[in-house]
């Protein structure tokens, strides 16, 4: 299928040399997984998991203005420790729907990078998905988003959940993804996350899991399955970033918190608080304590179209 040109509008603002444009910009939600159970290593090295993904209503900002060809500029407070270049989860995503879709024509992309890199909350996936969400309106591509997330299977484990952007099961290897009633309860549930600035590699950290299948994560009440799960990748990332075990008890010592646990393969760990004011105290006593520790005082995500 091939996209419409963008609209005239945005291409005389365009040669006016005006770049950004309110329409053109997406985020890139960050991703938790409230609870992240591992099933069975694969023939393929990929592991089987059963995972109750939601998703923060902030994240890394993705701007975009019509230009002949795919390009892209990194600002922010992470953007020193990534590479623009063709390896770019960015650019991977944009090449494959322009490769997929037979678009003719590029886009100069702009990410602002506010999610430390390699840290379980999926900012690279949440940076490629909303890669894809983004050129899909400004290319006039209309593709569903289920669409979208199949193209993006190829690229990483994630990056289908993230094209929705609100809170689903996931299986398989992440890919298998399905709504289930009792998720709106998730929506505005005030979070805290909390990052001791050390990269983690999810690939080391599954490699470090023991192969002992713990059983699957519950079904029903989506509260009630985040909090009767467990996330099996915390021992192994545990072993790797010792500091993660004083970034759960620290969190685990504040008042207020509904749930306390490690998101993806770490070293970033969350807690769900009863109200924003426990979270906001619990975010003022972490960075009055932990000059180096990075954190962020958000919400969940309700559900929303792409
Ligand atoms: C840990 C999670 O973040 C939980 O949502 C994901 O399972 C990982 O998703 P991701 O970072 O998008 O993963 P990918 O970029 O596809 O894979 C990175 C590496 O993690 C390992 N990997 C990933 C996903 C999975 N289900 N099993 C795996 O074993 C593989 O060694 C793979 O080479
Ligand atoms: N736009 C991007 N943002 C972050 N990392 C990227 C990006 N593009 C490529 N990468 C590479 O992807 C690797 C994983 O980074 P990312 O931040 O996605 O990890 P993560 O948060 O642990 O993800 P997940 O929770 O999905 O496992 C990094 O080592 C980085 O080099």
């Amino acid at each position: 299928m091939r996209g419409r040109p963008p609209p005239r509008a945005s291409r005389n603002r365009e040669r006016a040399g005006v770049t950004a444009d309110a329409r053109w910009s997406e985020t890139g939600f960050a991703k938790i997984n409230l609870a992240l159970h591992v099933r069975r290593r694969r023939d393929d090295g990929y592991h089987d998991i059963e995972t109750l993904f939601a998703f923060c209503d902030d994240g890394d900002v993705l701007q975009a203005a019509p230009a002949d060809a795919v390009t892209l500029s990194l600002t922010g407070p992470f953007a020193a420790g990534l590479d623009g270049g063709g390896d770019n989860l960015v650019l991977r995503a944009a090449q494959a729907l322009k490769d997929a879709s037979g678009y003719v024509g590029g886009a100069a992309l702009t990410l602002d990078k506010r999610l430390p890199v390699a840290s379980g909350i999926g900012g690279g996936s949440a940076d490629a998905a909303a890669t894809l969400r983004l050129l899909n309106r400004m290319w006039r591509l209309d593709w569903p988003a289920a669409r979208l997330a199949e193209l993006a299977l190829p690229l990483g484990a994630d990056i289908p959940a993230c094209v929705h952007s609100h809170a689903l099961r996931g299986e398989g290897i992440g890919e298998k993804l399905r709504r289930d009633p009792g998720m709106d309860a998730l929506a505005g549930v005030p979070v805290l996350l909390v990052n001791p600035l050390i990269g983690v590699s999810t690939a080391d950290v599954f490699r470090g899991w023991d192969r002992r299948d713990r059983g699957p994560l519950a079904t029903g009440d989506a509260l009630f399955v985040a909090a009767s799960g467990r996330n099996d990748l915390m021992p192994p990332a545990r072993a790797q970033v010792p500091e993660i075990a004083q970034v759960l008890e620290t969190l685990g010592a504040c008042a207020g918190t509904a749930l306390v646990r490690m998101s993806g393969s770490g070293a970033t760990c969350f807690a769900l608080f009863e109200d924003k004011i426990w979270r906001d105290r619990a975010e003022a006593h972490i960075c009055a304590a932990q000059d180096g520790w990075w954190t962020l005082a958000t919400k969940l995500r309700a559900e929303s179209g792409v």
